[in-house]
């Protein structure tokens, strides 16, 4: 069964970042995801986390910077220095929080070039901290024009190269639908590597409900895949985020029985909230 978990960088912001742990725990959210959690401090953001027991499932690495500055430097082969320094930060900011899953942006970047490198630092990331989960996102050229990891076939690509347990991908529908146009489709291609998963509505990336997207069929699909990891909602309400959020209710409730026969790949590992502190350079 899916757990749920709001975005806070998207939801709630009608309300200052801190007391949005309170308002997603009341609307019935189980976690959240802080896709900026580099300008709050974290003690603040720890105990807002722990007052409300809610687990923070995800932070980027680095912000995205939608201000139309750099989008993460990961497949940059003139930036692996920055990315690492990046990387090393959101390391601490996730040990320091427990986070789940840290999100590591590729950038605008193309070529062989360019999943080279990329493939490079995921190895890095992944041998510096093997008890982090960390993910690839394949996010869509229209509303990202130019970014590096922009296809799903790429991401299995890069996953298989660089083969860590603890490097799965970030499944996000809405991006799906954007790049394939058939969600359930790309998710029975993809979805065994899943270890995170993102909903929004098209068009508008607003609440998950009406719209092209089936999400009644995308949840029923997932209950019968017997995917146990955690779905955020990654959106912009229309109104008030209160205000849109029957969906919750909907789909927190909605439940298959995954198949007994093994007809489906077993899902892989969904990560796990990173305890151990892991001494710098040592990789263990
Ligand atoms: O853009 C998205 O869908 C993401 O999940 C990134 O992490 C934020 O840009
Ligand atoms: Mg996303």
């Amino acid at each position: 069964m899916p757990r749920f978990a709001a975005n806070l960088t998207m939801l709630f912001n009608e309300l200052p970042m801190l007391q949005r742990f309170g308002a997603a725990r009341r609307a019935g959210f189980k976690g959240v995801e802080i896709l900026f959690p580099y300008d709050i401090p974290l003690p603040d953001m720890r105990a807002s986390a722990r007052r409300n027991r809610m687990e923070i499932v995800l932070i980027n690495c680095p912000p995205p910077n939608w201000a139309g500055g750099p989008l993460g430097f990961a497949a940059i082969p003139e930036r692996k220095e920055r990315f690492r320094r990046d990387f090393e930060r959101a390391l601490r900011v996730a040990e320091a929080l427990s986070v789940r899953h840290i999100h590591i942006m590729s950038g605008k970047a193309e070529g062989a070039a360019a999943l080279d490198c990329f493939i490079d630092n995921l190895r890095w990331a992944a041998g510096r901290a093997p008890h982090a989960g960390l993910t690839i996102e394949p996010i869509n050229p229209i509303d990202m024009p130019g970014y590096f990891m922009s296809d799903f076939d790429l991401a299995e690509t890069v996953l298989d190269a660089v083969a860590a347990p603890n490097l799965g991908l970030q499944f996000d529908a809405y991006h799906a639908h954007r790049i394939t146009g058939d969600v359930i489709g790309c998710w029975r291609r993809h979805g065994h590597r899943a270890h995170h998963i993102q909903i929004a509505g098209m068009p508008g990336r607003h609440e998950p409900v009406d719209g092209e997207i089936n999400y009644t069929e995308f949840f029923q699909v997932l209950a019968e895949d017997g995917y146990d990891g955690w779905v955020s909602a990654e959106y912009a309400p229309r109104t008030l985020t209160e205000a849109g959020l029957r969906w919750l209710q909907e789909f927190g409730k909605a439940q298959g029985q995954p198949p007994q026969d093994g007809s489906r790949p077993a899902p892989a590992s969904r990560g796990r909230p990173l305890r151990r502190r892991i001494a710098p350079g040592t990789g263990s």
